[in-house]
């Protein structure tokens, strides 16, 4: 039986053709290379499916980009301040393993190529996650990518930081080689006009203070949210596929925190694989990821082939 959620929030709902009719008159800025450059691995996505999909996107953030502006405009004139940059965030979040990278990148070559040029940046968060250290200190790291795995107040403050328009933000980065938060490494953003933030986590609440002091969830601080959506049995395999395929790339390097799945037998690695998949991902998918898709502004569902088959547009 499918357990998955029908979101409380009226949509829109658009097969994939009627969702690509929407496109009108937005150009392909992207090559079939730059797909092709662009997706991750095991994400099979075309140049025809970016088009069909991702243009009728792009268009309908044209439109959001420019109404937050305008509502900016009125706030600048109401309070009769000198007019500030603010940037437009844009959240993208979904299961391990859904192709929330290919999505984020995607969109951001798009965006990047509008005629305005605008300044888009990327940012994952996993940098968040609590280091290795604190989750054993905590007990927690088979948890990791659940709720309490990630520094939530860090995340929250990082996103005020840069909706107030703060310059050089640095975020920490996560590195999946390792399997931990790099010490001391950042990258740092500086007042872009739109942020791209895409995580299991983004739309998820925070924990509620025990004492009277103020609350801010992530999402507070999301201009347009994106939920890619896929059957469980899909992202199993999806996920699997690409354990085998990283056991033959990414885990062959020693240093690498999983390189005992590349010197396994492929039926050990596999078990292990499967097991990572069960008392991590899908637990997380299951309790955490998927009860906050009813929050996100646009849901893209995924058919057996990655291909999007159905989008499902919040009424506003
Ligand atoms: N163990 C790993 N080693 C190297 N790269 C990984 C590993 N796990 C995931 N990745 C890469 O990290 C990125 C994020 O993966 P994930 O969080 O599952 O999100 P999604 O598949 O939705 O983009 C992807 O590009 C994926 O290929
Ligand atoms: C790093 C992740 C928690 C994803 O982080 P995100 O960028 O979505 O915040 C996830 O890819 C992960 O490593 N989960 C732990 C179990 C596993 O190895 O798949």
């Amino acid at each position: 039986m499918d357990k998955r959620i029908k979101p409380p929030a009226p949509y829109h709902h658009f097969t994939k053709a009627q969702w690509s009719n929407l496109r009108a008159d937005e150009k392909m800025t992207l090559s079939r290379e730059d797909v092709k450059r662009l997706r991750t691995l095991s994400d099979p996505i075309s140049l025809e499916e970016a088009e069909e999909v991702y243009l009728p996107l792009t268009r309908l953030l044209s439109f959001y980009v420019e109404a937050v502006q305008s509502l900016h405009n009125v706030s600048t004139r109401f309070l009769d301040t000198p007019d500030q940059k603010v940037p437009f965030i844009i959240g993208v979040a979904g299961s391990v393993a859904v192709g929330k990278s290919t999505t984020a990148r995607i969109l951001r070559a798009l965006l990047q190529r509008w005629p305005a040029s605008p300044k888009v940046d990327l940012v994952t968060t996993d940098g968040f996650l609590h280091p290795n250290a604190v989750l054993e200190e905590r007990g927690i790291m088979e948890r990791k990518g659940f709720p309490e795995s990630y520094d939530r107040a860090r995340f929250v403050a990082f996103l005020a930081d840069i909706k107030s328009g703060k310059a050089d933000v640095a975020v920490p980065v996560y590195s999946h080689l390792v399997y931990d938060v790099v010490p001391g490494e950042f990258v740092t953003i500086d007042r872009p006009d739109i942020l791209i933030v895409e995580g299991l986590n983004i739309l998820q609440p925070g924990e509620l203070p025990r004492t009277g002091k103020p609350i801010l969830f992530a999402s507070d601080f999301l201009d347009f949210s994106i939920y890619i959506d896929a059957a469980e049995s899909d992202l199993r395999d999806w996920f699997m596929e690409r354990f085998f395929r990283l056991r033959e790339t990414a885990f062959q390097d020693p240093s690498s925190f999983f390189h005992r799945f590349a010197q396994m037998s492929e039926k050990e690695a596999g078990a292990l694989g499967k097991m990572v998949w069960e008392t991590i991902n899908l637990p997380n998918l299951v309790d955490n990821v998927l009860p906050t898709r009813g929050r996100a502004d646009l849901v893209l569902k995924k058919g057996q082939s990655h291909m999007i088959e159905e989008v499902q547009l919040r009424r506003v």
